[in-house]
Formats: C-alpha cells, sequence, structure tokens
C-alpha cells in the first residue's frame, strides 16, 4: 500500500510491528472507536506452545478515506514510541490489507470517566464503593504516564478521565492514557478538517491554549488539573450547566472550576496550582506526584469522607 510505504519509509525507526492477522481473532465489540469499532480478541499462540493473548483490536472500516488511513496509522506511530505502565501499549498492526487493525493491551476495566459514575455511593448505607486512596491512586497513575510524555517532550493535549483506562475495576486496577486522537489530529495539522473549534475539548484547556493556539506541557498540566477535579467530583462534567463559549470568558476572567463536594483542601489547592494563569507558575508532573506522594501518607486525607450520593428509588 502506497501510503503505508510512504509513511514507513519516513518513520523508519518506527517500523511498525505487522502482525500476522490469521493468528488474530476477534471476539465481541467493546465500545463505539472513533474510527470503527474497538473489539475485543486474541492472538493465538503457537500450537500449544503458549496461551493466546487477549487484546484490544481497533479498526478502521474499509471504505474509509485517505485521510482517516494517515489519521489511524499515525495513531499507531504515536503509539509505538511508548513504553510506560502507565500508557496503552501498541502490540502491532495489520496493515497490508483490509480492514486495516491496530492491535493493543486489553484493558478490562472501561475508561475511567464511566467507571467514577458507576463507583458513586448508592445508597446512604454500607461502606463507599471508592475511598480517597482509591482515587489518589487513580490521579498517581495518570500523572505517572503524563510525566513519560511531560520527559519524552510529547504534549498529548487531550488529558481528560474519557481519554483513560482501567485494567480492571477491582482494587488493583491501574489507570492507564490510552487516546491519543487529538495529539494525531494536531500532528496531521488538520484538526479543522475535523470541524476546528467545536471540537476542542475546552473545558480541559488552558486560556493561552484556546485564545492563542499555544500548547506545552504545562497544557498537559492544566488539564491533569481538571482531570483531578473529575477524579473528586467522581466524574461530574466540568463547569456543571456552563457551555465551552461560556467556559472560555469565565476562565479568560480568572474563573476556575468550585471545590468538588468534600474535596480535601489540599487537593483542591493542587488542581488551583495546576490552573494558573502563567503557564510557567503551574507545577511540573515531577512536583504533581511528589504532592499526591504527601497526600497518601496523610491520615487527615485518607480518612476525609467522600460525598453520599442518593439514589432516587427507581420508579417502577
Ligand atoms: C460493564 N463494563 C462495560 C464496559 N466495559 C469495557 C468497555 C470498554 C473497554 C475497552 O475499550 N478496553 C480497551 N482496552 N484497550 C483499549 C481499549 C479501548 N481502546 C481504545 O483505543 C479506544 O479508542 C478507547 C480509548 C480510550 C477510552 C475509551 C476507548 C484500547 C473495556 C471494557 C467493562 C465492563
Amino acid at each position: 500500500n502506497p501510503n503505508y510505504d510512504f509513511v514507513a519509509a519516513k518513520y523508519p525507526e518506527q517500523q511498525l510491528n505487522e502482525l500476522n492477522r490469521n493468528r488474530l481473532e476477534l471476539v465481541r465489540a467493546l465500545g463505539q472507536g472513533a474510527f470503527g469499532e474497538v473489539y475485543k480478541g486474541y492472538i493465538l499462540g503457537f500450537p500449544n506452545m503458549e496461551r493466546e493473548m487477549a487484546v484490544a483490536v481497533k479498526t478502521l472500516p474499509a471504505y474509509s478515506t485517505e485521510a482517516s488511513e494517515l489519521d489511524f496509522l499515525m495513531e499507531a506511530v504515536i503509539m509505538s514510541k511508548f513504553n510506560h505502565p502507565n500508557i496503552v501499549k501498541l502490540v502491532g498492526v495489520c496493515f497490508e490489507s483490509h480492514p486495516r487493525y491496530i492491535v493493543l493491551e486489553l484493558l478490562e476495566g472501561g475508561d475511567l470517566k464511566t467507571f467514577l459514575r458507576e463507583m458513586r455511593p448508592k445508597t446512604v448505607m454500607g461502606d463507599p464503593l471508592v475511598r480517597v486512596s482509591d482515587l489518589l491512586s487513580l490521579a498517581d497513575d495518570i500523572a505517572k504516564g503524563c510525566q513519560h510524555l511531560e520527559e519524552r517532550h510529547f504534549i498529548h493535549r487531550d488529558i481528560a478521565a474519557r481519554n483513560c483506562l482501567l485494567t480492571c475495576k477491582g482494587k488493583d486496577r491501574v489507570a492507564k492514557i490510552a487516546d491519543f486522537g487529538m495529539a494525531r489530529d494536531i500532528y496531521r495539522s488538520d484538526y479543522y478538517r475535523k470541524g476546528g473549534k467545536a471540537l476542542l475539548p475546552i473545558k480541559w484547556m488552558p486560556p493561552e491554549a484556546f485564545l492563542d493556539g499555544i500548547f506545552t506541557s504545562k497544557t498537559d498540566v492544566w488539564s491533569f488539573g481538571v482531570l483531578l477535579w473529575e477524579i473528586f467530583s467522581i466524574g461530574y462534567m466540568p463547569y456543571p450547566g456552563r457551555t465551552n463559549h461560556d467556559v472560555m470568558q469565565y476562565v479568560t476572567n480568572g474563573g476556575r472550576l468550585e471545590p468538588p463536594e468534600k474535596c480535601p483542601k489540599p487537593l483542591y489547592d493542587l488542581m488551583c496550582e495546576c490552573w494558573a494563569t502563567n503557564p510557567d507558575s503551574r507545577p511540573t508532573f515531577t512536583e504533581i506526584l511528589k504532592e499526591l506522594k504527601k497526600f497518601s501518607q496523610c491520615p487527615q486525607i485518607l480518612t476525609a469522607e467522600l460525598p453520599k450520593f442518593f439514589m432516587v428509588p427507581f420508579q417502577s
């Protein structure tokens, strides 16, 4: 395929691991990806030598445009650059025939935003399903992934709970950065082709980004602050009830997100540091990790009570 050869030639060091599609078995859909479907699948091992490996397979519909083909390819190239426990790994690709596949590490817990909303304490009685220590652990995981991107001078541009996945829902869950679609679009420098401002994650962006198009690792720090707010609000939409346009005006005039209900003050103070108007005043991810580590050793924070959400009795 000329495009593939063209791009592969341009990125020789990124030679993608082409998998034998006959050893790939798609089992069921996991969710609707931005391109096609995302499936759970297995890479079949050699006959009775090794167990098959569970994977997630992103598919590119065969009828895709040239541009979508290149977008899909670029996403694989970007993900192939990273090898970190808090960034979803690329296993390989099937690009030499249709439908094209990107084969990724399988995370069975689903996305972080859905998890948070599902974990809201359902009743007043009984233990809450998540504790402050659980929330701090999720924040720590994503901060580690972001620190790796920062070290690699890679700007993600869309750090948000919706773009993170969990290995499982249980106590040993690990959160990982799993979607690089925004960085890919800018790399291909035609997110305007995709509908420009309308598609920008305004509520996760700092003023210098949505006003002047300036993006640095301090952009990701601001977004991480909003992700922290998503985690400690247990899955609220930021700036509830406000439109993107309102938020641009509000934030430009110095407005910021309110503290989530019962959020420990030191956590809200850290969020506010991430939202400093001057990008250089925002902490690095190394500094953020140091703060989070301190919080995880502070009994007063760990024992802080989380909001109790009341469930309206089901109207049968
Ligand atoms: C009761 N619940 C219902 C939901 N359920 C799920 C729902 C979705 C998934 C899922 O998509 N897992 C994925 N593993 N690896 C990748 C995935 C997606 N990827 C992608 O690249 C996707 O584009 C992506 C990226 C970021 C966020 C979402 C989707 C790579 C797993 C379990 C658990 C049980």
